[in-house]
């Protein structure tokens, strides 16, 4: 996209905070994040830290065209969502929790796009009141949705792991009217439990687990998804490792931020 980064729309990507071995503590983002909102967005992408309390959201909410919320290995603390205890070889990032949670309220009432993605769906899911299996893998009803740990990072993310079934009439089926069955990614070990009230699906998986949902009653773009549409922002169209149903729900992300931008700057 060949917009000039002055004239692009600011959208805030959420960090993750790590400590990295023998360092100091850091805030991380993936690249593919800021990738895909330069490239399949069109957008001015600014890393949010994850500050929590420190964090002035009211004031970032104010200045984002959109918000895209990333992936990431770590699991939401159950507290967030009267969740039993977690496993004991499960990640946390606290501080992420802190920032995001009420980063996610704070942006959909201000009426800011917002596209949020595995953790990112996850998050959403929470923070308007839903909850999470922590293990979908040892429920007899599902599937195990977690990547091939002994595959690579290009053959997990271009892996077309499972089918998922878009609802008819919804948002996604708006951004992706080509088929009503499309293959995704999958890299997750959680997934939603009781999805938040407000929200409605917008795709299932063949098992039933729900990948993706839109926010009834948002102001603009509200769209949450459990695959990685943020993977490949290189290949050209029609090229190996070329995802048409990725690129349209940046593209469509994009073009509300767009129409944010306008609204916000006239
Ligand atoms: N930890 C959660 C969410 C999984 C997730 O976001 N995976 C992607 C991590 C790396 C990346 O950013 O691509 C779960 O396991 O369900």
């Amino acid at each position: 996209m060949s917009t000039s980064i002055a004239k692009r729309p600011l959208i805030g990507v959420n960090a993750c905070s790590q400590w990295l071995p023998g360092k100091h503590p850091f805030f991380i983002v993936g690249e593919k994040y800021v990738q895909s909102v330069a490239q399949g967005a069109g957008g001015m992408p600014m890393v949010i830290p994850a500050l929590g309390d420190d964090l002035p959201i009211g004031q970032i909410v104010e200045l984002l065209d959109g918000l895209l919320l990333t992936g990431s290995p770590s699991n939401i603390e159950p507290h967030h969502y009267q969740g039993g205890p977690s496993a004991a070889d499960s990640e946390h990032d606290p501080k992420r929790d802190a920032t995001t949670l009420p980063l996610i309220r704070a942006a959909i009432d201000a009426g800011v796009p917002v596209l949020g993605i595995c953790r990112g769906f996850q998050e959403m899911n929470v923070a308007l009141g839903g909850s999470l299996h922590q293990k979908v893998h040892d429920l007899e009803e599902y599937l195990d949705h977690r990547e091939d740990k002994q595959a690579s990072i290009d053959q997990q993310y271009n892996a077309l792991a499972h089918s998922i079934e878009i609802v008819k009439g919804g948002l996604l089926a708006s951004i992706w009217p080509e088929s009503g069955q499309v293959q995704v990614n999958s890299l997750h070990g959680q997934g939603v439990d009781q999805l938040a009230p407000g929200l409605s699906i917008e795709a299932k998986a063949e098992d039933g687990l729900i990948e993706a949902f839109s926010v009834d009653n948002a102001k603009t773009f509200a769209l949450a998804v459990q695959w990685h549409p943020e993977w490949q922002w290189h290949p050209e169209k029609d090229q190996v490792g070329d995802f048409p149903f990725y690129r349209a729900i940046f593209k469509a992300f994009g073009d509300a931020c767009r129409a944010r931008q306008i609204s916000r700057t006239n």
